[in-house]
């Protein structure tokens, strides 16, 4: 998925701070920041705590670019984290916390205040993320909290990125699994002198076994997924690693066997685990909509269409084809919709994701190339139109992907709407499973009563405050 062959220009500081820009990681705008502040009071809430950056013991450089940011206080994740990944011995970390809780700036910030920027040419920590598109956006979260610190140096990893025969001079490299593999075996990428590696989405990285591993035992390399590739290629990499390097491994999701399996890819990590009561984001107001039939589901999308210019949304469906099938159809009905997948070139889906991330575009279908780590904070509603399932013909339920997917909206404290559509049994038993697995009820939308539709979902959309929103209905698994 990530490493297709693609003409993207070799990322550096100037050009990561353009991504950052586009990120919104400067747009911590006054309405969210007076809401934000009242949730930071709350030691108990993911967004809270009772210490502040300056006593966290950061280098200065650093406490001036989180400043910049308007970064005013920590988050629980970065407050609990950080004091733990900068105690010296360096000790290895598992750290998982809310979808849009800051677990970016928690590494980053450790990554910037751990790196010799007297040697800068000289690579020193390596940080993975599965997708093109999240390693350029923490590339921008590197150059932006790092911009008061001379030297700065970042050199993204990705397909494209650095021509054959260049090498990978930047202290600090962002990248996707397959593409910094290709690089050290072609000797263009020197990791003796790493002291840091860190992978975010962990449990995706890490995954292994199960269904994806029968799959290929049956259909060999053809049907060999996606994670039994990126868990091959950094177990071979991991290998190769100098053997006091810090290992961090940060995501909003660890499945039990995936944990156990990170405890010896990070031996003596200190963790810091959720309860399932504590895997949704309360400012996600989580709905689905029970269509009639399949064939319904597009004409119910159409009619949702109004409400989703609001803000930005994304609409996430199974395959490349149905996503483009459905922004073809779109379009031709008049609608402005833009899609991103696997099947572009990596120039085009930088563009494209750019396009969204400015608000060039507003509505983005996509596979879930995108569901996790994308960060744009005028996200305000996640359309699920095709529910997330895994394994083998699609078998299961995917809990952890559909975490990951309607974490795109609700970042750090803000409100946002979920919508999943089902259509038959299977859809249905899928939500139902999800729903139990995270302990949450669903809020039901009827096809039939669009009026009380636009008012539930408005009512979410255009209120500033968060809050939850659970409402006992049909589909649930809560109280
Ligand atoms: N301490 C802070 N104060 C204010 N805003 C913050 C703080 N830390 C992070 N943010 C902002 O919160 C947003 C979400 O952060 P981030 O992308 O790191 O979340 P995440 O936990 O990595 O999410 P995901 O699980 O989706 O990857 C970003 O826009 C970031 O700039």
């Amino acid at each position: 998925m990530a490493d297709q062959a693609a003409q993207a220009p070799a990322d550096t500081g100037a050009e990561a701070n353009g991504a950052a820009a586009a990120s919104n990681l400067q747009e911590n705008s006054y309405d969210v920041e007076v809401q934000l502040s009242d949730l930071q009071k709350d030691e108990a809430h993911p967004l809270g705590s009772a210490t502040t950056f300056q006593e966290l013991g950061l280098p200065n450089e650093v406490l001036e670019g989180l400043n910049a940011l308007k970064f005013l206080k920590p988050s629980k994740v970065q407050e609990k984290a950080l004091p733990l990944m900068l105690a010296d011995p360096p000790r290895n970390m598992i750290a998982q916390s809310q979808s849009g809780t800051g677990k970016t700036a928690a590494f980053v910030t450790t990554v910037l205040s751990r790196v010799d920027f007297s040697q800068p040419t000289k690579p020193q920590a390596l940080l993975l993320a599965p997708s093109r598109e999240l390693a350029r956006q923490i590339q921008g979260v590197v150059a932006t909290i790092g911009q008061f610190i001379p030297n700065l140096g970042v050199a993204a990893a990705i397909p494209g990125a650095i021509p054959r025969g260049g090498s990978v001079d930047k202290a600090i490299v962002v990248g996707t699994p397959g593409t910094v593999m290709d690089l050290i075996r072609r000797h263009q990428f020197d990791v003796s002198g790493l002291r840091l590696l860190v992978i975010d989405e962990a449990d995706n990285m890490l995954e292994q076994g199960g269904l994806g591993d029968q799959c290929s035992r049956v259909k060999g390399l053809v049907f060999e997924t996606l994670h039994t590739r990126l868990h091959r290629a950094l177990t071979c990499f991991a290998s190769l690693l100098p053997p006091t390097i810090q290992i961090l491994l940060f995501s909003a999701t660890f499945p039990e066997k995936v944990l156990k399996y990170a405890t010896t890819f990070a031996p003596s990590a200190n963790i810091i685990k959720l309860k399932v009561q504590e895997l949704t984001v309360k400012g996600i107001s989580q709905m689905y909509m029970d269509c009639p039939g399949e064939a319904d589901k597009y004409e119910i999308l159409c009619k949702l269409y109004g409400l989703m210019n609001i803000g930005s949304s994304i609409i996430f469906v199974k395959t490349r084809e149905s996503a483009s099938r459905i922004q073809q159809s779109m379009v031709r009905d008049g609608h402005k919709v833009s899609v991103l997948h696997g099947a572009y070139e990596g120039s085009e889906r930088d563009a494209l994701l750019d396009e969204f991330r400015t608000g060039k575009s507003k509505v983005l279908i996509t596979t879930n190339v995108l569901a996790r780590g994308i960060d744009v904070s005028t996200v305000s509603m996640v359309i699920n139109y095709d529910i997330p399932m895994k394994g083998m013909g699609d078998a299961m339920h995917d809990t952890e992907t559909y975490l990951h997917r309607i974490g795109r909206t609700g970042r750090f404290g803000r409100v946002g709407v979920s919508i999943t559509f089902i259509s038959d049994k299977k859809s249905f038993n899928a939500l139902q499973a999800i729903a139990g697995d995270l302990q949450i009820d669903l809020v039901a939308l009827s096809p039939d009563d669009w009026d009380e539709t636009e008012k539930q979902v408005q009512r979410v959309i255009k209120s500033s405050r968060a809050q939850a929103n659970f409402v006992p209905s049909a589909v649930g698994g809560g109280q």
